[in-house]
């Protein structure tokens, strides 16, 4: 009981610490978790954002450029490429040049690929750009559109530059040259240097078929590879206009967030790729010390639980020992009682519990008129007895005939006792007279079938006097030492009348001959 109690009590406590400790470290794990994929998810809009803006900014970039082309065909169906006009062109380029820092030089080529004009400071007239892409995509493409073609190595100062070009339009279609802008691959390499995208991010600037045009990258400025073998290409930039996807590098095994945007006149795109790892490293510290303050938070909670554990496992045990020893006590009590009211050597009810039983019942019965008997019982000759048989049988004897009169009580309110020595007393109350002499008849019949040898009596066996007297009903008047005193008249008149017979009393306390009802 004590066993299973306190482990039901220690079960709930540790489960609770269990509980809490789980939910704590659950719910941190939770916000962690919640908290990295913010981390997260701020990372590919900053990029996807960042993207968008270098997609604007190179859109812008060879608009102006292209502008300056437009402007350049302007001027050319105005004055012309004589002479005169090529004089004031050259002065007009060199005017844009020298605003537009993105500009790396401004070019005019006849039918032939020959340079009629430039925005350089001397014309290179050893060139010739008829093999150059955007030269053969002008003389066999009859639209007036600007074409950017792929990136070159500049003749004249051996630098990557982009190209955007126009066909010189004529009024008959006929194809009388180009005009050509080039951008330089460092202007954008330098602008790009002016934006964070971590150690292992970078920034890509590419054509719509997959050829890388500059690459910014902190430990990498690699530039003219293709891109077409990347997924970020593959995958995403060749099919969508814009988007963001995290993808591990086949060449370095990072993974990166990569955010592309294409730009909107042109066919290129911007790619910004950030390393998953960087932008994590502030959330990932942060994780770290609130992790182990957690742990130790959730330390502490168990080391508490435990203590508590064990205080609650003494105090049950405290419990348990203050009930078994009020219990004890109550035992002890409940043995005293028993001792104070028993008689020790039979069992009985002793002189005391007698005396206080007919104090109870007189009262009682009077109130309702009931009836009460008291039967006297003495053993014939135990004085005899004792002397054949020893003082220890004798107890022994007194032991069988206490048997015989506690089985004659059989109501509740019955009482049989020792009222001293060899004499016995039962207290019947509601029961009157004649049930009590017949209750007296059968008791001295199972006496009698006990056959507890006896030399010094007549027949042989022990036998015994009874005096019964009843009041009935039970007056007021009534006291407890009439009765007693009248019922041990009636013994002592059945042991006058020859011992091992029963007397009665009348309810006026008188005796009445009976002696031969009871033989
Ligand atoms: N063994 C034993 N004897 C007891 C006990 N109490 C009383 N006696 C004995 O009972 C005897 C009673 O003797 P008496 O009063 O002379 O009565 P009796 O010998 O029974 O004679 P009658 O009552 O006249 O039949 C005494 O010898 C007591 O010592 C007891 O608890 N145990």
């Amino acid at each position: 009981m004590f066993r299973s109690k306190q482990s039901s009590t220690v079960c709930l406590a540790t489960l609770f610490v269990v509980l809490a400790c789980v939910a704590l470290i659950g719910l941190d794990a939770w916000r962690t978790w919640a908290a990295r994929e913010d981390q997260l998810n701020d990372a590919s809009i900053a990029a996807s954002n960042m993207a968008q803006a270098l997609a604007q900014h190179a859109d812008d970039t060879f608009k102006e450029a292209d502008t300056v082309l437009i402007s350049l065909l302007e001027h050319i169906a105005e004055d012309g490429l004589d002479e005169k006009g090529r004089k004031r062109i050259r002065q007009l380029l060199t005017t844009h040049v020298g605003e537009l820092p993105q500009l790396n030089g401004v070019f005019v080529y006849d039918a032939q690929g020959h340079w009629i004009v430039n925005s350089q400071p001397t014309l290179a007239t050893q060139y010739n750009n008829a093999d150059r892409a955007y030269f053969i995509y002008h003389r066999d493409h009859p639209d007036l559109e600007p074409y950017v073609g792929p990136p070159v190595q500049s003749r004249s100062t051996g630098r990557w530059i982009f190209t955007i070009s126009r066909r010189i339009p004529t009024a008959d279609g006929s194809f009388t040259g180009v005009v050509l802008a080039t951008v330089d691959f460092d202007y954008f390499r330098k602008y790009y240097e002016g934006f964070d995208v971590g150690q292992q991010g970078a920034i890509l600037f590419a054509l719509n078929n997959g050829t890388m045009l500059v690459r910014h990258m902190m430990h990498d400025s690699t530039t003219g590879k293709s891109l077409a073998n990347a997924a970020i290409y593959r995958d995403y930039a060749a099919r969508m206009q814009s988007g963001t996807a995290t993808i591990q590098s086949s060449q370095d095994g990072v993974v990166r967030i990569n955010s592309f945007f294409h730009l909107q006149r042109y066919p290129m795109f911007v790619t910004v790729a950030v390393a998953r790892d960087e932008v994590l490293s502030a959330w990932r510290h942060d994780a770290y010390i609130r992790t182990i303050g957690v742990l130790f938070l959730a330390g502490v909670l168990a080391a508490m639980g435990r203590l508590m554990v064990r205080r609650i496992k003494s105090q049950v045990r405290s419990e348990f020992e203050a009930r078994s020893a009020r219990e004890k006590s109550e035992e002890l009590n409940v043995a005293l009682a028993q001792l104070a009211m028993h008689d020790g050597l039979t069992g009985l009810a002793n002189r005391r519990h007698f005396d206080r039983t007919l104090s109870v019942e007189i009262p009682r019965l009077a109130k309702i008129n009931g009836a009460l008997s008291l039967i006297l019982i003495d053993v014939d000759n135990f004085k005899l007895y004792n002397d054949v048989y020893g003082h220890a049988k004798g107890d022994d004897c007194l032991k069988h005939i206490a048997l015989a009169i506690q089985s004659c009580q059989r109501r509740p309110r019955d009482l049989a006792a020792r009222y001293g020595g060899e004499e016995f007393a039962l207290i019947l109350p509601d029961c009157d007279l004649d049930s009590a002499i017949t209750l007296a008849h059968t008791l001295r019949q199972r006496i009698a079938d006990q056959r507890l040898p006896h030399s010094g009596s007549r027949g042989g066996f022990v036998t015994v006097s009874i005096g019964i007297s009843s009041l009935q009903p039970v007056r007021k008047s009534d006291n407890a030492l009439e009765l007693i005193e009248s019922t041990d008249q009636a013994l002592y008149q059945a042991k006058k009348n020859g011992r091992d017979r029963i007397e009665v009393t009348s309810s006026n306390l008188k005796i009445i001959k009976t002696s031969d009802l009871v033989k």
